[in-house]
């Protein structure tokens, strides 16, 4: 058999599982399209219990297990490559078993790879084939700027209505306030989940209203138009070690979409330089024409993995909110990544996280 070359090959992990099955044949359809060719490659390691020697170990054969996996692997494809090759594709499958750690293993192999298709390499389940990412919070640093223009809006609106009932002005907390009731669902949400919290029903006005006028609409309108100024005074930023993890994440073979309550994230996505990132984009504005349920029920995130031909199963979700991370555990996603972003991280696996991370390049095999 032909080996592919370095630069013109799709490494993929393999494990023996089905999701690493998974893997492997959506890495041979993809090599077919690109005209390169798929290495297989597999890790294992000697089992070495505490204080025995490595030629003491008896009863087990690593080494062969690890091949044998290799062949099944390989063999479940080339019948499929054979037919595609009767089509004139030029793909090659090229298998190797090495020793060691399976992370360094393959970030090795994947050295000057076209592609590493193996979701354990980006900290993900085998069989993931997409990841729907929050934006505010997880991709940019936007969650705070949100959350101080909840509080500017909300504490005029209540020092006003505490000077005309003559009651005590208790100011919205930036810190719980916000997570408890606005972060991550949608505006006119946010809106009335935080008034609902001091029992207080406006009625809910028309997109018409002046901004600050006491009805739903006319706070969003008034706290959109604070987040606007604090974006355009003081820019986007990024979270660095977030760019760099979607950025791995494409390189693994993965589909990314970006799923957020904003209906100003494409402004965002653009204003960070990170639109090219995302194959999907499912936000405030898509929940709004789609009429779509936003977090914490699962509907966006649902639309996402359907806009890219996944399952929900085949999708991981990556979240900062607590609304967030509900609407993954909702929708039956096959991996719920939680990021603590403000010492909640408790809070975010009794939600519904599987982990929580205080930074997304930690889930790298190098971060
Ligand atoms: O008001 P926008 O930009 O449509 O955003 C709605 C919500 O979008 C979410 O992403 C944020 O977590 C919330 O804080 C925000 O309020």
């Amino acid at each position: 058999m032909i080996s592919p070359r370095r630069g013109e090959r799709i490494v993929v992990g393999v494990d023996g599982s089905d999701g690493s099955q998974a893997s492997v044949h959506w890495s041979v359809t993809e090599a077919g399209l690109r005209g390169v060719g798929v290495h297989l490659v597999m890790a294992w390691q000697q089992p070495q219990p505490y204080g025995a020697a490595n030629d003491l170990v008896l009863g087990m054969d690593p080494s062969g297990d690890t091949g044998r996996i290799l062949a099944d692997a390989a063999e479940i494809e080339l019948s499929q490559f054979g037919a595609e090759a009767e089509q004139g594709q030029r793909s090659v499958i090229s298998r190797e078993a090495v020793e060691g750690h399976p992370a360094d293993v393959l970030v090795q192999a994947g050295r000057d790879a076209a592609m590493l298709a193996d979701p354990a390499s980006v900290g993900l389940d085998r069989g993931l084939r997409a990841v729907l990412f929050d934006l505010d919070g997880v991709l940019t640093r936007t969650a705070r700027v949100h959350a101080a223009a909840w509080k500017e809006m909300f504490d005029a609106y209540l020092r006003k209505t505490a000077r005309r009932t003559g009651t005590p002005f208790v100011a919205f907390d930036a810190g719980t306030d916000y997570d408890r009731y606005v972060d991550g669902k949608s505006r006119d949400d946010g809106t009335r989940s935080f008034l609902a919290a001091r029992d207080i029903i406006l009625p809910e006005g028309s997109p018409q209203d002046r901004a600050g006028l006491g009805t739903v609409q006319g706070l969003g309108k008034a706290k959109n138009e604070i987040v606007l100024r604090r974006m355009r005074e003081d820019g986007v930023e990024v979270f660095e070690g977030s760019v760099r993890y979607v950025q791995a994440v494409r390189q693994a073979g993965l589909r990314c979409a970006v799923v957020s309550s904003s209906t100003n994230c494409q402004a965002v996505l653009a204003a960070a330089h990170i639109e090219d990132l995302f194959d999907r984009r499912i936000d405030g504005l898509t929940a709004r024409d789609e009429k779509l349920p936003g977090k914490p029920a699962p509907d966006m995130f649902l639309a996402a993995a359907h806009a890219l031909g996944m399952t929900p199963g085949q999708c991981a979700v990556v979240e900062d909110a607590l609304a967030g991370v509900e609407a993954g555990r909702a929708g039956g996603f096959g991996q719920v990544i939680g990021v603590d972003r403000a010492g909640q991280a408790q809070a975010l696996l009794d939600r519904g996280a599987d982990i929580v991370v205080s930074d997304l390049a930690e889930l790298l095999a190098q971060p």
